[in-house]
Parts: structure tokens; sequence; C-alpha cells
């Protein structure tokens, strides 16, 4: 699957003309959200229409009703699915919650290319996520550089040990995400962080990422030393996503939830 949606992304990518229209938006800093966390763990919220492993996730979908509700449960930052063929997201669902939010703003995307990072800055993205398992270290690196110096942040992905080495040998990123899914065959499991994140040179901000559906999921990615999660499924799939939020966290219980 990793391999079609990168193949897909090379064709869009020989049709993608920038334009010149940036959007004007104020800035928020991913990395300062996450160290200065709303709770005792960080929290990116997701917006993922559908998803390659499990197929369409919510079918009332409004990104602004969805980023608000968010926003209300206070999350430290929101992630916005751009790729429109296998998550059925949109550029315009991105610029359109940065308008509607003052939080920090993550593209979800599959980057190869430097072109793509120069439209993250045009539609409003405070970040940029850059996946170690579909690119080289060093070509990973001049992402990295090239999107910092764009004033853009960038979390950086990784699933194997082997690739967190890999991008680490060269430069060590203010943001590790670690997948717990396995994009190859979407085996998910919360355990991968504790083995990955024995690995994460000190420094680095931890987020454990997929699959973390429950409080105990939480607890346990916080034990492992974790500073933030990023969730979306276990959000997309409530009708009230931002009672989802406080729910996991314990903030309220369920039957409170359904009123
Ligand atoms: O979500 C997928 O099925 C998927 C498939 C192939 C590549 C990436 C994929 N997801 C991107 C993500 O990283 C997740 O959306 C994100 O970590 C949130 O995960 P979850 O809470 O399990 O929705």
């Amino acid at each position: 699957m990793l391999n079609r949606i990168v193949e897909q992304k090379k064709l869009e990518i020989k049709n993608l003309t920038l334009t010149n229209t940036e959007q004007k938006v104020q800035k928020k800093s991913l990395y300062q959200a996450l160290t200065n966390a709303n709770r005792k763990i960080g929290l990116i919220a997701e917006i993922k229409k559908a998803s390659p492993s499990k197929g369409v996730l919510r079918e009332q979908f409004s990104p602004v009703v969805i980023a608000s509700e968010y926003m209300n449960a206070n999350v430290d930052a929101i992630s916005v699915l751009t790729d429109e063929i296998f998550f059925q997201g949109s550029n315009d669902f991105l610029t359109i919650v940065k308008e509607n939010v003052n939080l920090p703003v993550l593209r979800k995307d599959f980057i190869i290319d430097s072109k793509q990072i120069i439209q993250s800055v045009h539609i409003g993205a405070d970040a940029i996520l850059l996946i170690g398992e579909i690119l080289e270290p060093t070509e990973l690196q001049d992402f990295y550089l090239q999107a910092y110096e764009l004033g853009l942040e960038c979390l950086v992905e990784v699933h194997s040990s082997q690739t967190l080495d890999g991008i680490c040998k060269l430069f060590q990123p203010e943001i590790i995400g670690i997948n717990n899914r396995n994009l190859m065959t979407f085996e998910t499991n919360i355990q991968h962080t504790k083995e990955i994140i024995k690995n994460v040179p000190t420094g680095s901000i931890v987020v454990s990422e997929s699959g973390i559906q429950h409080y105990h999921d939480l607890e346990s990615v916080l034990e492992f030393g974790a500073d933030a999660v990023l969730i979306g499924e276990a959000f997309m799939r409530e009708d009230k996503p931002g009672n989802g939020i406080k729910r996991l966290f314990g903030e309220i219980d369920y039957e409170a939830s359904q009123k």
C-alpha cells in the first residue's frame, strides 16, 4: 500500500503547479504546544475522513466543525490529512481549519518532493509530516532543513529502529513520531512505542502515533516515555469528536457524553 501511495504522489507531483497565493496565517509552533501540553500528555488530534486500512471512518464530515470541537476539548494541535485519493482529504480542509483555529496545524501527507513543502506553506500549514520509511535519510534531512527555512516545523515519523538510526546518524529531529502502525502490513501495536523509544536520543519530543483508542493506551505510552500522542480514528468514529477526547482522558463518563 505504501508503495502505491508513493507512486500516486509521483503522478500528482508531475501535475503540481505552485501558485503564489500564500495564506496569511499566524504561525503556531507545534514544538511549543507539545512542550507546554494542556494535559499530562500532549495531544495532536487528527481530522481524517477515511483511511486505506479502515475505509470511510466518518460520513458526516465537516473539517471546521470537527476542528472547533477539538479546540473546545483543549487539544494541543490538529493534524489534517490532505491526501485525496487514499484518505479523502484535501488541501482546502487544512486551509479552512487553520483559518478557524488558534492552534498549530500539521499537514499529514506523503511528502516526497520539495514542491510539496512550498505548497504546505501556501496552504497555511504550521508543520509537515516527513515519513522516514519513504525517504532516504539524506533526502529527509534536506527536506527538514528546507521546511525550517520556510518557517515550517516537522514531525519526523519512523516505524523501524533502522530508519530511526539512519536519520539520527545525520541529525537529531526536534519532534520524532513513532508510528505504531506498520504502513506495509497495517499491523498496529501500541507496544511498538516501547521498543523504538529506547533508541530515540534524549532531547527530542516523542509522539506515539496510531492505534490509540483507550485510556489504558494513553497510560501505557506515557509509561513508555512518550511526550505526546497522535490520534485519529478513535475520535473520527465519535458523533461528537470533542466528547471522544474528554472520554478518552477520563474527563467525562460515557453516559454524560451521550447527552
Ligand atoms: O491510517 C492508515 O490506515 C494509514 C495507512 C497508510 C499510511 C498511513 C496511514 N495513516 C496515517 C497515520 O499516521 C494515522 O492517521 C495517524 O497516526 C492516526 O492513527 P489512528 O489514531 O490509528 O487513526
